[in-house]
């Protein structure tokens, strides 16, 4: 049994906390805001179509936290990792692991600079919808690969045994900066582009022209992350719009609610790294100014 606390109680946090709740660990979720803690107390966490309402630990991030776990996993957006990796840097949050499964590649670098610490990257292939406070539906199944960016190797392969089941499984990946940098490939292009035309991932496949605009996106991020698998990874872009053909895209949702959305961490961090290298990546540009514009319009206060 690994002694693990969860920060965030949306859809991936409450996805996490089911399935490993129900592999035996002992779960601990830290929560926001005291409505989603006293509903968590009173009720539990389920997931949608199934009738068990599991038991769970529940606190609010800022109470006093005493333990220190096994293993955080950190399952807050990007736009609040901030805060989280200020909390872990004061040592309120403590355990000898960390596993950030966040998109895009904003943190990375704030979260190298840990110290004494094993840091874990996932990239999290599910799809998952929050419902209510102590509820989520599972959109898609998938897994969760998980490799080091900090830390012993081997301790990390034993962690994957322990957290692996048949309903949620973990793999190790050898090389955790290539799972991120194709998970990023991917959100540069459907995210910014299913946000922006308001459809589902399925209907930028259903269009010539929605394509073309798909291929330069693509073309840009391979460029700039220095990837070479152009034909697999196109093949794969295209597997995701299929397999969550009805799904609307996380930026699609946060632009539509007036959420802040992970552009920076996405669209973003290939404009940075793009400077760096010299390399001109005018539609990313693009995609880059109309969220962020589209944002400045939408954003609640
Ligand atoms: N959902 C999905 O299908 C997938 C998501 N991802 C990635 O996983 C990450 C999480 O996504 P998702 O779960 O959908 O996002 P959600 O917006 O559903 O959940 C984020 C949660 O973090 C909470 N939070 C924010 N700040 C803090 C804090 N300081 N302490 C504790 N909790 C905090 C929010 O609280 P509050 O409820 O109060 O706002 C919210 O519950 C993102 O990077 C996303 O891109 C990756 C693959 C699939
Ligand atoms: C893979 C994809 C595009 C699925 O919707 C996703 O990760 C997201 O919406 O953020």
């Amino acid at each position: 049994m690994v002694r693990i606390a969860i920060v965030g109680g949306g859809a991936i946090g409450l996805l996490f906390a089911n399935y490993l709740t129900k592999a035996n660990h002992h779960v601990t979720i830290i929560v926001r805001r005291k409505e989603q803690e006293m509903e968590i107390k009173k009720h539990g966490i389920s997931l949608t179509g199934q009738e068990e309402q599991m038991d769970v630990e529940v606190r609010q991030s800022n109470d006093f936290i005493e333990q220190e776990f096994d293993l955080i996993v950190v399952t807050v957006k990007q736009t609040a990792i901030k805060e989280v990796v200020l909390n872990i840097n004061r040592g309120i949050l403590r355990a000898n692991a960390f596993l950030f499964v966040q998109n895009g590649m904003g943190h990375l670098t704030s979260i190298r600079q840990f110290k004494n610490k094993s840091i874990y990257i996932g990239v999290v292939e599910h799809g998952a919808k929050r419902i209510s406070d102590n509820m989520v539906h599972h959109t898609g199944i998938g897994k969760v690969n998980v490799g080091l960016l900090k830390g012993n190797e081997h301790e990390l392969q034993v962690l994957v045994k322990q957290l692996t089941s048949e309903k949620f499984p973990v793999n190790y990946a050898q090389n955790a900066e290539k799972i991120v940098k194709e998970k990023l490939v991917i959100n540069a292009v459907i995210n910014p582009l299913t946000a922006l035309y308001r459809i589902k991932n399925g209907q930028l496949l259903h269009n010539e022209h929605f394509i073309a605009v798909m291929k330069k996106l693509f073309d840009e991020a391979m460029v700039v992350l220095n990837l070479e698998n152009r034909a697999d990874m196109w093949e794969e872009i295209t597997r995701i719009c299929r397999s969550t053909a009805s799904n609307d895209s996380s930026m699609q949702v946060d632009l539509t609610v007036g959420r802040e959305t992970e552009i920076e961490a996405i669209s973003g961090y290939i404009i940075r790294e793009a400077k760096e290298k010299n390399i001109s990546v005018p539609f990313t540009t693009f995609v880059y100014e109309s969220i962020k514009g589209m944002s400045a319009i939408t954003e609640r206060g």
